[in-house]
């Protein structure tokens, strides 16, 4: 199998610094050993390599939302940039500083009140195609717990390539993503049994089900360990590497994550800081005279033995056991640590005066064991630059000077950053003709729309009918409720039944239960509606409070018979979903010719001996078991259609359906019954 010669080179770049660094953590480099050897000798992106190119473009966008009655807050702020495809992008920025949002407006999902350009390669974007060649895999794991991981990717896969690929093909398909992303060892086992990282994994298998161009990832590593955020942002190298835009808002990477980033957009309070090359921050800062300060970075990875944190003061160690000496003079004592030391000599210098003994702690991210490395003086020097080996304070220092620890000096990062739009430290677009203008490489834009052309079917068009969508998810409820079987409302129907002395007549059991799972699925079906446009807390308001009506026209006019109960109420009760479940429940109890009920010896005379007597004194005599059956059912599926519809409404991006989903989020948003 022929390897394409990036990909290679990516993972023997990967591999060379495994070898760097493998004494240091074992168990963090084997499983990146393992997950570049996988990347190496997996076909999966040789498979893969057939979606065009997506670049995302975006200018002056802006982003505001309305808070309390007449004012409004500024999210994001005039901010540009360009994410590329075969890279993968991290958005980072200290926290409140406006990731999320970017990332949310670029995949579509606000649109309210941004304003500004989007281009995909070098077009307007069209929300509605670009929603569907885009995924967004959310922080929190939106998956479907009761079903096995294997029936999960059988799902998406059945929906997302519908008929139109035989089933063979999308077995093969499966197995495929499921040994690239490790998960044919858990395909078996149900999805809320799955470790965070598994999670993970499983929901990026769901989308690469019909292989998009464009993924968007939020705190993808967040939950997650050392190993699994590794592992997690290795496999979305490697997806971004098959010709794919991967894009992901991420908070205080380790060294290894962060040097994996293609690229890396800074914010700060909604504006861009920085646009680049990871390992261009610290050139970046140093043109605008901020070179990192001196007492920072040895600090990271320098540490006093008993373990506590040396501070490093214009070349000066303050503390008792380190002083400042030239680093190319070092030695080592471990004979394992020559390799890192003479990486260490090659990367920087840092100057000590006298022979010391040093901890290094963190060296290419990763945590080194206590070992003693002997260095010996040389060419004492004070006026050094320390720029960095660990790449963890690259991003860090960053952070650090946005949060104005060092002065206030973000209205100049973001002045020479253009806010976003100054391409200087971007890698050079690897899906363009390689070009020394930034100008020429966005002219090379056209080729790439004319590849966009020729697979915009395969990526606008979704293979699944909507009658297959359709019986597909029908099959996916069944199948959810076949694994969550309720048993104990099973068994609570069965008590009751006995308990209250009812005959133990097989029909009349049977129509006991039918009625009485139906008004339970009737009754979910309206809270599904509710909560498809209620916020949690107004929806476990508002859900019983409207079953309260429900109830009291379900029993209005009991006792008093039919005939007295006004025309208006007896129109209000065919709306009563709970009416018709009483009248079920009533019928099947006492109905169907039921025998005479049993009066106590010491009873004169018992008024509801016969059971048709009961039934015309609650104003039940005429009603007929099936049609209750067919009402609730007509109800089950118009709360369900509301619910289609109302979350139709809220991704609807026509403007007559704006309006409505505009109301829909204000209540949303801003009426909370609980205040
Ligand atoms: N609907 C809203 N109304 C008012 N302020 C909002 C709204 N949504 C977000 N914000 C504010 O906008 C800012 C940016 O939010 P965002 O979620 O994008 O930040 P972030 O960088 O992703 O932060 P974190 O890393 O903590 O998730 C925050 O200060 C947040 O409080």
């Amino acid at each position: 199998m022929e390897i394409p010669e990036q990909l290679n080179d990516d993972c023997n770049i990967l591999l060379n610094e495994i070898d760097c660094n493998h004494r240091t953590n074992k168990n963090v480099n084997e499983v990146i050993r393992e997950q570049a050897t996988l990347i190496k000798t997996s076909n999966f992106n040789n498979n893969y390599q057939g979606c065009p190119p997506i670049n995302i473009e975006f200018m002056d966008l802006t982003y505001t939302v309305p808070v309390g009655k007449n004012d409004s807050k500024i999210l994001l702020r005039s901010v540009s940039g360009l994410f590329k495809s075969n890279q993968l992008t991290a958005i980072m920025g200290s926290s409140g500083a406006g990731k999320s949002t970017l990332l949310n407006v670029l995949a579509g999902y606000k649109t309210g009140h941004s304003n500004g350009t989007i281009l995909v390669n070098g077009q307007p974007r069209n929300l509605n195609k670009f929603r569907k060649l885009s995924r967004y895999i959310m922080q929190e794991d939106l998956l479907q717990p009761k079903m096995t991981v294997l029936e999960n990717m059988k799902i998406a896969a059945y929906l997302k390539l519908g008929n139109t690929v035989p089933s063979n093909e999308k077995r093969q398909k499966i197995e495929e993503i499921m040994n690239m992303l490790r998960l044919a060892k858990t395909k078996n086992t149900m999805t809320s049994c799955l470790s965070g990282g598994e999670k993970k994994r499983l929901s990026i298998a769901l989308e690469l089900i019909n292989d998009p161009p464009v993924i968007f990832l939020d705190e993808p590593t967040t939950g997650l360990d050392d190993v699994a955020s590794t592992q997690c942002i290795s496999l979305l190298k490697m997806i971004a590497m098959a010709n794919r835009t991967v894009i992901c808002s991420i908070h205080t990477p380790s060294a290894r994550i962060f040097s994996a980033f293609d690229h890396v957009y800074i914010m700060t309070e909604g504006q861009c800081a920085f646009a680049g090359l990871g390992d261009d921050v610290v050139p970046f800062l140093s043109s605008l005279n901020l070179n990192c300060p001196t007492h920072y970075n040895p600090a990271d990875f320098v540490r006093t033995e008993n373990g506590k944190k040396t501070v490093v003061n214009e070349g000066e160690v303050s503390s008792e056991k380190i002083t400042a000496n030239t680093i190319a003079d070092a030695t080592t004592t471990d004979p394992t640590l020559g390799p890192l030391l003479t990486r260490l000599k090659t990367e920087r210098s840092i100057q000590m005066p006298e022979k010391k003994v040093v901890h290094f702690v963190e060296v290419c991210g990763q945590v080194i064991p206590p070992t003693t490395i002997t260095v010996s003086p040389k060419t004492p020097k004070m006026n050094t630059v320390y720029p960095t080996i660990s790449q963890i304070p690259l991003w860090r220092n960053l952070i650090e000077v946005l949060n104005h620890e060092y002065g206030d000096h973000t209205e100049r990062m973001i002045i020479a950053m253009e806010n976003g739009r100054c391409y200087r430290w971007n890698k050079p677009l690897t899906c363009y003709k390689s070009s020394q203008n930034e100008n020429e490489n966005l002219s090379n834009l056209k080729d790439v729309m004319d590849d966009r052309k020729k697979f915009s079917k395969h990526l606008y068009e979704f293979n699944s009918s909507g009658w297959l969508q359709f019986n597909i998810l029908l099959y996916r409820m069944f199948l959810q409720m076949w694994h969550d079987r309720v048993i104990l409302s099973t068994f609570y129907i069965a008590v009751t039944y006995v308990m209250t002395d009812q005959p133990l007549e097989f029909l009349r059991i049977i129509k006991f239960f039918i009625i009485c799972m139906y008004v339970a699925i009737v009754s979910e079906s309206l809270g599904f509606a509710i909560s498809a446009q209620l916020n949690v807390v107004n929806s476990i308001f508002v859900g019983p409070a409207l079953s309260v009506p429900f109830m009291l026209l379900a029993v209005y006019g009991m006792g008093t018979g039919s005939q007295h109960i006004p025309i208006l109420i007896k129109t209000a009760m065919f709306f009563s979903y709970i009416r018709y479940g009483l009248e079920g429940l009533v019928t099947a109890i006492y109905g169907n010719g039921r025998q005479k009920m049993i009066c106590p010896a010491d009873k004169i005379f018992c008024e509801l001996l016969y059971p048709d007597e009961l039934l015309r004194q609650v104003g039940m005599e005429n009603v007929n078991y099936w049609f209750d059956i067919a009402a609730l059912t007509v109800m089950f599926i118009a709360f369900k259609l509301l619910c289609y519809f109302l979350l139709r409404m809220r991704l609807s991006t026509a403007p007559s359906k704006m309006a409505l989903s505009f109301i829909g989020r204000f209540i949303k948003n801003h009426v909370t019954l609980t205040k």
